[in-house]
């Protein structure tokens, strides 16, 4: 959701999430610190003696690291104080916020972050405007997060849309749900994205598919080359998901689609993300009361988005009611919802709004990464169109029961995911205190899981700025995937995106029908980078000629 903003999001200006609640009773070294590695044993509650000193005592001076250890029985649940987490120097009230202006702003955040990390550690505190998180980059540290996430795990929502769902006075998905609410749903919700669920749905998908690509045909410019990549994703995905929940095509990946409507809600999705990006550098709730331009354009795309999707689940919601009464068959999972679930019409309003703004940017941005990674790696490319052909025969028609015979292809998504991770940065706010690398994390900081710095670390994958989807395969001698908790593009846990299976196989059958049929080649002429539009995008358009293969 955009929510996801990306949820995934990224407003270092909201305010103070939750004051720090640690009184710290003892401030006594960790046995983390006894252990070789700095972080393997923060898992355990042994109760060995303290043998060495802090492992980042050559970096960080910290004095609790050289102090003598007490004489009375430590209490190893405690460690180092939050406030000797190494820290950036900054400003009284905005922090660092100038450092990171002057390193590009919001749009480079995942670089900036990264040079955080390799000056100060896998773990890091920061304050950028009013708010202050703890910046983690190692695995076994991530892994600890969310073995400390307890029962009803919360993420960070964006600031601007805090503010717009108050001043709305509206609720709002899954996304923006806490507590038991949150419990429930997602429970009623993992019973429509379950795996046999999404399964069921290759074929609607394959259909929007053979549009899209009958398209791509008819709109390539006489170079082969296709405009606007990232629209046409946005609609397709938009197109797959809503025939998956209606249970009927939206029309807006046709040719001559007279879906304006929809075509105006991608418009005001990508708004959305624009707008919230930009308000990482404002604080959004100073632009909401001075009411700045950026906060208007957020209001008015967030406005549209929310009644067009509404209006349209309404009107669905309304025809199944009435097949219902009259005992026509009715398809798609809204009526599953609706009908055997039970849940509120106004309720699975808001969710499947909401599930459209989570669903359109990030997958949509996940398969250009990829087809960008495909068409700059032509080795992998006609890797990819050999295992295709050899499981489907071109002409037959792809199934998903073919998927499971297509490694390759998967490898190349991870890969791709890993070097390209939608959500930079995984958020969790824990509810109990935890010890990270020997620091005390009170309960309610921010804590910053940074998927970007972890998926290029040579320590978990070597020859990290490579493409080489060969790592992700099981069955190589060189197999070098160590622990996937650096690599998370779709988070883990209870939490985690609810949206994953859908994405994964609508990716699957679109790249491997796409190189099935062309030969894709990049026409950008030097490297397309990354900036942050709350999710990882790129930095300028990605162009791909898309030529005919001779099958
Ligand atoms: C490649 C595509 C996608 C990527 C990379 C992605 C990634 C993510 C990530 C990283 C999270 C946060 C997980 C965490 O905090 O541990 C998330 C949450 C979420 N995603 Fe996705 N997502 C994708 C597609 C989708 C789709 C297609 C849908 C809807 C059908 C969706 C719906 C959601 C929802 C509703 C949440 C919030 C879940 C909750 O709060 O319980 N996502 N996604």
């Amino acid at each position: 959701m955009a929510l996801k903003a990306s949820l995934r999001l990224f407003s270092f200006f909201s305010e103070e999430l939750r004051p720090a609640l640690n009184n710290f009773v003892f401030r006594l070294p960790h046995p983390s610190l006894t252990s070789k590695s700095p972080t393997s044993s923060l898992t355990s509650t042994s109760t060995q003696p303290a043998k060495t000193r802090c492992p980042f005592h050559h970096r960080h001076q910290n004095p609790a690291a050289v102090a003598p250890y007490p004489v009375e029985t430590p209490n190893y649940a405690t460690g180092f104080p939050y406030q000797d987490i190494p820290s950036p120097k900054g400003l009284p009230l905005i922090g660092t916020t100038f450092n990171l202006l002057a390193s590009g702003g919001a749009p480079k955040i995942h670089e900036y972050c990264d040079r955080r990390h390799k000056e100060l550690g896998n773990i890091y505190r920061e304050k950028l405007g009013a708010v202050e998180a703890v910046f983690i980059a190692d695995s076994e540290l991530i892994q600890r997060v969310y073995q400390n996430e307890g029962r009803y795990p919360l993420h960070m929502v964006p600031e601007p849309w805090i503010i717009y769902n108050e001043i709305k006075g509206i609720q709002r998905g899954l996304f923006f749900m806490d507590g038991p609410q949150w419990g429930n749903r997602r429970k009623s919700l993992n019973k429509v994205f379950r795996q046999q669920t999404v399964s069921s749905q290759a074929k609607v998908f394959n259909d929007v598919i053979s549009d899209l690509l009958n398209r791509w045909r008819s709109v390539r410019n006489k170079n082969m080359e296709l405009k606007d990549l990232e629209r046409e994703l946005y609609n397709w995905s938009i197109d797959s998901l809503g025939t998956m929940i209606f249970g009927r095509r939206l029309g807006c990946v046709m040719s001559d689609s007279r879906i304006d409507n929809v075509h105006e809600f991608v418009h005001c999705v990508q708004q959305i993300f624009i707008e919230s990006a930009q308000m990482t550098m404002v604080p959004p709730r100073v632009a909401y009361l001075l009411k700045l331009p950026v906060w208007q354009r957020f209001i008015r795309a967030a406005d549209r988005a929310l009644e067009l999707a509404r209006s349209y689940v309404e009107d669905n919601v309304k025809e199944i009611f009435s097949k219902a009464e009259t005992g026509e068959p009715v398809e798609g999972v809204l009526s599953q919802m609706l009908l055997q679930d039970k849940l509120r019409e106004e309720e699975i309003v808001r969710i499947i709004a909401d599930l459209f703004l989570a669903a359109a940017d990030t997958t949509s941005h996940a398969t250009q990464w990829t087809l960008y990674m495909l068409a700059r790696n032509p080795k992998c490319q006609e890797r990819v169109a050999e295992e295709v052909n050899r499981v489907v025969p071109f002409g037959e028609v792809m199934k998903e029961e073919h998927l499971q015979h297509l490694p390759f292809l998967k490898a190349v998504i991870k890969e791709t995911l890993r070097l390209y991770p939608v959500a930079p940065f995984l958020t969790r706010i824990l509810s109990k205190d935890i010890v990270l690398n020997g620091y005390e994390i009170p309960s309610g900081k921010l804590i910053l899981m940074s998927l970007y710095t972890t998926g290029r670390d040579p320590k978990y994958f070597s020859d990290p700025d490579h493409f080489i989807p060969d790592r992700w395969l099981r069955n190589r001698d060189t197999h070098d995937v160590i622990n996937t908790y650096a690599c998370l593009p779709f988070g883990y846990g209870p939490r985690s995106c609810i949206g994953r299976r859908v994405a994964e196989i609508q990716m699957q059958l679109l790249l491997a029908r796409t190189v099935q049929a062309f030969h894709i080649e990049s026409v950008n002429s030097r490297e397309v980078g990354i900036t942050m539009r709350m999710i990882t995008t790129p930095d300028e358009p990605i162009r791909l000629r898309l030529l005919n293969r001779n099958i």
